[in-house]
């Protein structure tokens, strides 16, 4: 997508806010409803990423956004602020914080409650309250009936976020909206909002749209645990799971969606199947197969290499420490994980990525050169042409020219 092309104008533009605003989702979606004529307050706890933003600075990759910022700020209909007051004077009110679990891998209530607390409390009659953020079954309806008690006569919808990061301004604009309302009201505003969009939307209720949002996610997860468990087994047969997985998808449809296996981390497959889980974990036992099967991937990768020979006196080398491919995003990496592991069983850890600032990093060349053995963490387009002269894992499959193990 050009995000400098000329944009569809919505047919009544509107005052909205977006809380979370200087987030990976709530940023690209402020950008694109202003760039389509809406007047957007981004509301944002986070001072430091409020000012830059403010400064036409996007803090993290996301594809046009660096383009579409400048030229938002230059229409003068978009707006910062730390203030959640700011919601007061909007016609909707869109919610994007995260929506992390806690320490059992329940969903944190208090975190969500307090910004609704925060929020709700400035918000008048008449105004749309649309949830976008990914909640877990029953949020959207107890939400409705906190505002009501309150004595707000306001509208409240949940309409999921189901953009890939990196990626959002292309796909808010390509992909069907899930759009489910409190009330007949509430789902009408919300379903021309987004067609006003452009949008192609699909009506539920707000505990239908809930669960879709996170089955999506928990069957990602999923699928991606299938593939992991097969690599596991393949490894403990000593065959190379690339070309099992090659042969069974070539030309043959029923395979079709089978995964590759990899490191299935970042902000949200995890967090999202432990949401569908939530106080009822015995009710999603793959789920939980799930969890142990992609988070136990670092540790059975490090176990198969010291099956072959003691790591201790050796220099490991892992390439890519973001969530995925082609992002500089670290938030729950498996890298993360996978460093950790080694930490344990090796002389040293050399960590390289092209797209994450640490000063404990290495350079690509340097981690390649010092390290005995590579990892290979995340599919970052840069290394999939690489030849190299050491033994490397490739749990995804990915890397071209290269004799693995
Ligand atoms: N990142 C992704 O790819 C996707 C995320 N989602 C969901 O969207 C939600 C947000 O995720 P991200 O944008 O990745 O998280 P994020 O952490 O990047 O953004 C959340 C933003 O909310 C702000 N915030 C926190 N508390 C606040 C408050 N009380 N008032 C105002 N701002 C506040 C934070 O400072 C931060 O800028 C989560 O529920 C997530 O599951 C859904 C689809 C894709
Ligand atoms: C493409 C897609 O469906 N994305 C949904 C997803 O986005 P996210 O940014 O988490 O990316 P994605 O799922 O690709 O990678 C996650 C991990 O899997 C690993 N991964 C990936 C592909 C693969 O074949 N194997 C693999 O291990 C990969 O290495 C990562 O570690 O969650 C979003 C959300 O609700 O938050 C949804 O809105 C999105 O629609």
């Amino acid at each position: 997508m050009s995000a400098s092309s000329v944009p569809r104008q919505v047919a009544s533009p509107l005052r909205i806010a977006v809380v979370g605003g200087c987030g990976h989702i709530g940023l690209p979606l402020g950008l694109l409803l202003c760039d389509r004529g809406h007047t957007v307050t981004l509301v944002d706890v986070n001072a430091a990423s409020v000012k830059t933003v403010s400064e036409g600075k996007v803090p993290f990759d996301e594809l046009g956004a660096d383009e579409l910022l400048p030229k938002c700020l230059a229409s003068g209909r978009l707006k910062l602020t730390l203030a959640a007051e700011s919601v007061r004077d909007q016609d909707v009110v869109l919610v994007t914080i995260g929506t992390p679990v806690d320490e059992y891998l329940d969903p944190d209530i208090r975190t969500f409650d307090r910004v609704i607390d925060d929020v709700v409390q400035w918000m008048r009659d008449g105004q749309l309250l649309m949830i976008r953020s990914t909640v877990f079954p029953g949020v959207t309806e107890r939400l409705a009936r906190r505002v009501a008690d309150r004595g707000i006569e306001a509208q409240v919808a949940y309409c999921p976020e189901r953009i890939a990061q990196g990626y959002a301004l292309r796909e808010l604009t390509e992909l069907p909206q899930i759009v489910s309302g409190c009330s007949p009201e509430a789902e009408e505003r919300a379903t021309k909002f987004f067609e006003d969009l452009g949008a192609r939307v699909i009506p539920l209720s707000p505990v239908e749209a809930e669960l879709a949002k996170l089955f999506t996610n928990s069957f990602r997860y999923i699928n991606f645990a299938i593939s992991n468990q097969f690599y596991m087994l393949a490894e403990r047969h000593s065959a190379d799971f690339g070309r099992i997985y090659d042969a069974v998808t070539f030309d043959y449809p029923r395979m079709k969606g089978f995964a590759r296996s990899g490191f299935a981390g970042g902000p949200c497959l995890l967090k999202d199947t432990m949401q569908l889980a939530s106080f009822n974990h015995n009710l999603l036992t793959l789920g939980q197969n799930a969890m142990m099967i992609n988070e136990g991937l670092p540790r059975f990768i490090v176990d198969q290499l010291k099956s072959k020979g003691p790591l201790i006196h050796s220099t490991a080398g892992i390439l890519g420490m973001a969530f995925k491919g082609n992002c500089d995003d670290p938030r729950s990496s498996l890298s993360y994980k996978l460093r950790k592991v080694l930490t344990l069983e090796c002389r040293e850890v050399l960590c390289t990525d092209p797209y994450i600032v640490d000063p404990s990093f290495v350079s690509l060349d340097e981690c390649v050169a010092k390290s005995d053995f590579l990892i290979l963490g995340a599919c970052h387009s840069q290394y999939r042409d690489l030849v190299i002269d050491k033994p490397v894992v490739d749990v995804f499959g990915f890397l071209k020219k290269q004799a693995i193990r």
